[in-house]
C-alpha cells in the first residue's frame, strides 16, 4: 500500500508541510523554518492530528534551539525547556505533543556532558527517529486493526486520522487501509465532522487517494445509519488516553461511542502507545481545548450565523471507558480491563 504524500517532511535544514487548511481544494506545501512558524501552523491546524503534533514539535524544538549560542549546558537547558513550554502551548489535548517534547528532553538530559552543538544535533536525530517510528507503529496499528473487520463490512469513521494525522498511514484511518488492502471489500461512511470538517476535507481526500469506497454523512445522521444496521463497527482515533482508558478525542466521539452501545455496535479507539497518559487517572482531569467561535459561526470564512452570534468550541471530548469495546495499537488489541491492560502495554 503507498501513500504518495506525506503530511511533514525534514529537507535539509528545514520542515515542509502540507497545509492542511487547503485541502481538498488545493496541495499547498509550505516551508517551515522557526519555532514561531511550527508553533503557528500547530495552532492553526496546517499541521494537525495528535502524532503529526508531536513530530512537528519535535522538528520545531531542534528549529529553536539551532542557532543559540549559550555558554554552558545549564543556559542552554533553560532556553531549551522555555521552548518546550512555548510550543506545548499551541494546543493543550493531544498528548503526543508534550511526549515528543519530554522524551527530547530527556535524551538531551542524558547527553548533558557532550558538546552543545552536539546536543543540538541529537535533538534533530531524535526528532527523525520519532517521525519514522511513527511511520512503523502506524502501519502496524493498521495491520492489527485489519483482523478485526469482517468481510462486506460498514465501518464508521469520525474526523481525520490518516496518514495527513501521523507519520504515514494514520490510525483510525491505518486499520481501513489495512482493511481495504487485505481484500475485505469494506464500505466507509465518513464523518464530515464539524465545525472544522476533518472528515469532509481530509478524510474524503485520503479516501480517493486510496480508493475505497465510502459516504460522506453529516454528524447528526450516524445514529440512524446504525439503528438502520447498516453499520458494522466504528474506528476512531484519539488525542490522549489515560490510565483507565477515558479518550480525549475530537467533538462528537462521545455520541457516537453511546450510540454505537445502544445499538450493539463495536467501538473501537486507534492509537500508538505515544497517545497514552499513564500519569493522568481519568478523562475528567483531561484539558480540552476550546478554539475560537467564528470556527463555529463560519464556513470558510463565510458567516453562517447572525453578526455577533456567540459560540461554544471545544475541540474535544472525554468518552468514558464503558463505552469503549478495545484500543487497537501497534502492539495488539486491548480489551478491558482497561487500567491493567493498559498497563501491561508499557510492562518490558
Ligand atoms: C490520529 S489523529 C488523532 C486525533 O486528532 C484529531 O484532532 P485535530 O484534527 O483537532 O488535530 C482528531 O481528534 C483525531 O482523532
Amino acid at each position: 500500500m503507498q501513500q504518495n504524500y506525506q503530511s511533514i517532511t525534514w529537507q535539509d535544514d528545514h520542515l515542509v508541510i502540507l497545509d492542511q487548511t487547503q485541502l481538498p481544494l488545493r496541495e499547498i506545501y509550505s516551508d517551515v523554518n522557526t519555532i514561531g512558524q511550527v508553533w503557528d501552523a500547530i495552532k492553526k491546524l496546517k499541521v494537525r492530528g495528535a502524532p503529526a503534533i508531536g513530530i512537528a514539535g519535535a522538528y520545531g524544538l531542534y528549529l529553536g534551539v539551532r542557532d543559540l549560542e549559550s555558554k554552558n549546558f545549564t543556559s542552554f537547558n533553560v532556553e531549551l525547556n522555555r521552548w518546550i513550554e512555548y510550543l506545548k502551548s499551541s494546543r493543550p489535548t493531544a498528548v503526543n505533543l508534550s511526549w515528543a517534547l519530554e522524551r527530547i528532553n530527556q535524551t538531551v538530559y542524558a547527553n548533558k556532558d557532550k558538546d552543545l552543538e552536539e546536543i543540538k544535533e541529537i535533538i534533530l536525530k531524535t526528532a527523525k527517529t520519532i517521525h519514522d517510528e511513527d511511520k512503523r507503529v502506524c502501519k502496524k496499528i493498521g495491520e492489527n486493526g485489519a483482523e478485526l473487520v469482517e468481510k462486506g463490512w460498514n465501518i464508521l469513521t469520525h474526523c481525520n486520522t490518516g496518514g495527513l494525522a501521523t507519520g504515514a498511514y494514520g490510525t483510525a484511518l491505518s486499520v481501513i487501509l489495512h482493511a481495504d488492502d487485505d481484500d475485505k471489500d469494506i464500505h466507509v461512511w465518513v464523518d464530515e465532522t464539524r465545525p472544522l470538517l476533518q472528515g469532509a476535507r481530509l478524510t474524503a481526500w485520503e479516501l480517493k487517494q486510496a480508493e475505497i469506497p465510502f459516504h460522506m454523512i453529516t454528524d447528526s445522521m450516524a445514529g440512524s445509519l446504525m439503528k438502520q444496521g447498516k453499520v458494522d463497527m466504528v474506528v476512531v482515533g484519539a488525542d490522549r488516553v489515560t490510565a483507565n482508558g477515558d479518550t480525549a478525542n475530537k467533538i462528537g466521539t462521545y455520541s457516537l461511542a453511546v450510540l454505537a452501545k445502544e445499538n450493539e455496535i463495536p467501538f473501537y479507539v486507534a492509537l500508538p502507545l505515544s497517545t497514552f497518559d499513564l500519569e493522568t487517572d481519568t478523562g475528567d482531569e483531561i484539558e480540552i481545548e476550546e478554539r475560537e467561535p467564528e470556527e463555529v459561526t463560519h464556513l470558510a470564512k463565510t458567516p453562517i450565523t447572525p453578526k455577533k452570534t456567540d459560540a461554544y468550541n471545544p475541540a474535544f471530548d472525554v468518552t468514558p471507558n464503558k463505552y469503549i469495546t478495545g484500543f487497537i495499537t501497534e502492539k495488539g488489541i486491548v480489551e478491558p480491563d482497561f487500567k491493567k491492560n493498559i498497563k501491561k502495554l508499557f510492562e518490558k
